[in-house]
């Protein structure tokens, strides 16, 4: 073992004569042309539920709903470029060398030494020790499956290995750049036999994630899209955390599962997570807080929500093969969907100088893991204390070694509107000012739909601050909070463009959630969604979030008490009629209602 640390020592020595770092990850897309024509699509079967109107299920498990039983439904998504153009797509153009930056002058990479020590570290029967594949298989990036790299991952984990040994040594940039080097010589095939249609569908994290030194095995594809004339953006990851690796790793214990465990959708899914195998619970968990002080503080159907510190952990279970809480469970491919929106909406946090759109009022997703295992206890211990007081709707989490959950890791964003006290009017209309200004952001920015946003899914929380910044289509607007900042959750339901996939939950093969009772504001809102769409849901239809905007209006007026006069309960109901007419939030929020909260910070 002495000797192998050694080696490293040298690889890694040699490394840092060469200053190699690894670089952060920085995947860039493109916004492109709305869709013009209707595209049929599967649905797919899978049951679900409403919070607060939650389903009896087939099992005639702890849930209830107005009529919603099990039903089908399934996250779709279609490509823009080939939703908006059903032509046969061109073999997008070889991936070009990046410039060299001015200044700097190309060194030949030279990895003779690094050859010689994989000949000799083989010799080792590091294999014995390490959890490398051992059967030839396939290694998947984004929509791409790529034929596994003879030995490449056996060396990654060997390299990772020797990290575990070598803790003070930084990342080893000259693997990275046998990996790349490798990759280089697999791209041009895989770009040339791939159709165009394969770059169109690669997602924002897959190309993020195909910029990691790591994980750099397939061409991104970026050059070919930042070729074509239209605006770009960009979405920011966490490079591939190296630590969590090192763990999944260990030399002592068997890992649960590795990548040749898994069917495409889960390695797809880790992917976007930048992970290479799931990761142990408890030390996923223990990056934010301490376990033991872990709390569960909220649950819905799908989820069970844990305060971490000062971030809230929603754990989904995936792939399963049994119900949970009374529902099929969600699939890896559906929540490799919900990631990708998630990270797409956090662009709007980004206050660039040259941002056009940017908002504060979507939840922060401050990181996605795949977790496996069963709940650790102290995860348990947690849901039984909040059982005991609150009464859980859901099942007790009982669940197997194999068991695959996404864990997304939230900012806390406080009480749901229907537990949260409104102390008075200017804390209600600045509730309904942010929600409209950011929906107006997000439709501008990603002709983004909500579709859900009842009063279980806006959280506020009290600050000191006094306003908020907004930039809608470039126009730098700063918006009064009264103290109040609100949070906009849950995105199970919404319809994004991503300026590459069109996300949308199609609603067609799912009847009972129309049927809810009649009067119930909720229940009649997605009736109406439904004669907007007309049962479109790919298409794009900004008025659903004016319905959610009325439906808010209504709660404020009929289901929140606060301090109000009869005057502002005037204003409210014109406000509501005038929201009638409104096709969009972007619409809405230009209302009269408003404009004593906007301050416009161009003019
Ligand atoms: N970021 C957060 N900050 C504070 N509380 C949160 C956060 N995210 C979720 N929660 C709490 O957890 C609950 C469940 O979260 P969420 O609604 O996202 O789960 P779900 O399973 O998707 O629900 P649904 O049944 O609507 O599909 C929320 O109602 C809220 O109380």
């Amino acid at each position: 073992m002495e000797q192998r640390v050694d080696l490293w020592s040298e690889v890694i020595k040699s490394e840092e004569e060469e200053g190699g770092d690894i670089p952060k990850i920085e995947a860039v897309y493109q916004r492109r042309k709305k869709p013009e024509n209707k595209s049929s699509s599967e649905a797919v079967n899978l049951g679900w539920l409403v919070k607060g109107t939650r389903t009896s299920s087939i099992n005639g498990l702890k849930r209830d709903s107005w009529a919603r039983s099990l039903s089908t439904r399934g996250r779709e998504s279609i490509a823009v470029r080939a939703y908006a153009n059903h032509q046969p797509q061109k073999k997008p153009a070889r991936r070009k060398k990046p410039a060299i930056p001015k200044g700097k002058v190309e060194k030949a990479p030279d990895f003779q030494k690094e050859k010689e020590y994989f000949r000799d570290i083989d010799a080792f029967e590091l294999l014995e020790e390490s959890p490398s594949p051992n059967k030839s298989s396939t290694w998947t990036m984004g929509e791409q499956v790529v034929p596994e790299m003879p030995h490449l991952s056996t060396r990654l984990e060997k390299w990772l290995i020797s990290k575990k040994f070598n803790h003070a040594c930084g990342p080893s940039s000259t693997l990275s750049k046998i990996f790349e080097n490798s990759a280089t010589r697999q791209e041009d095939s895989i770009c040339d036999n791939e159709s165009s249609d394969s770059c169109a569908l690669k997602t924002p994290e897959k190309s993020s994630a195909s910029n990691t030194s790591v994980f750099r095995l397939i061409p991104s594809c970026d050059d070919i899209l930042a070729a074509e004339d239209v605006p770009v953006r960009k979405i920011k990851m966490e490079a591939i955390d190296l630590e969590d690796e090192l763990k999944q790793l260990s030399l002592t214990s068997d890992p649960i599962s590795t990548h040749l465990d898994f069917d495409k959708s889960v390695l797809d899914l880790l992917s976007a997570c930048g992970q290479m195998q799931p990761s142990n619970f408890i030390e996923a968990l223990s990056k934010f807080c301490e376990p033991e002080s872990i709390v569960k503080i909220g649950e819905g159907t799908y989820g069970e929500a844990f305060r971490t510190g000062s971030s809230v952990c929603k754990i989904v279970p995936i792939d399963g093969d049994f119900r949970v809480n009374g529902e099929v469970q969600k699939r890896a491919d559906e929540l490799h969907e919900e990631v990708i929106l998630s990270w797409t909406l956090n662009q709007l946090r980004e206050f660039e100088t040259e941002a056009q759109n940017s908002c504060p009022a979507f939840i922060k997703t401050q990181d996605i893991k795949v977790c496996q295992g069963p709940y650790d206890p102290i995860l348990i211990k947690a849901w039984e204390e909040w059982d005991d007081i609150h009464g859980s709707e859901n099942d007790h989490p009982d669940f197997p070694e194999k068991q695959c959950y996404v864990m997304f890791v939230l900012e806390h964003g406080g009480k749901d509107l229907e537990s949260f006290v409104l102390l008075n009017f200017d804390e209600a209309r600045s509730l309904l000012v942010q929600v409209t200004a950011g929906l107006a952001v997000a439709e501008a920015a990603f002709e983004f739909e909500h579709r859900d946003l009842h009063w279980g899914n806006i959280l506020l929380s009290r600050n000191n601050s006094c306003t908020l910044p907004f930039i809608l289509e470039g126009k730098q607007i700063s918006i009064k909070t009264f103290g109040v900042q609100i949070s906009i959750i849950d995105f199970t339901l919404s319809r994004i463009n991503t300026g590459e996939k069109i996300l949308f939950l199609d609603l067609t093969s799912d009847p009972y959630l129309f049927k809810g009772p009649k009067g119930d504001k909720q229940a009649e809102t997605y009736r109406k969604m439904k004669a907007v769409t007309e049962d479109y849901w790919e298409g794009s239809f900004a008025r659903t979030n004016v319905l959610w905007l009325i439906y808010l209006v209504d709660i404020l007026l009929t289901k929140k008490s606060f301090e109000r006069s009869s005057k502002n309960e005037r204003e409210l109901r014109s406000l509501k009629k005038r929201m009638e007419k409104y096709k969009s939030a972007k619409e809405a929020v230009l209302d009269p209602f408003f404009a004593d909260m906007l301050m416009d910070q161009t003019s």
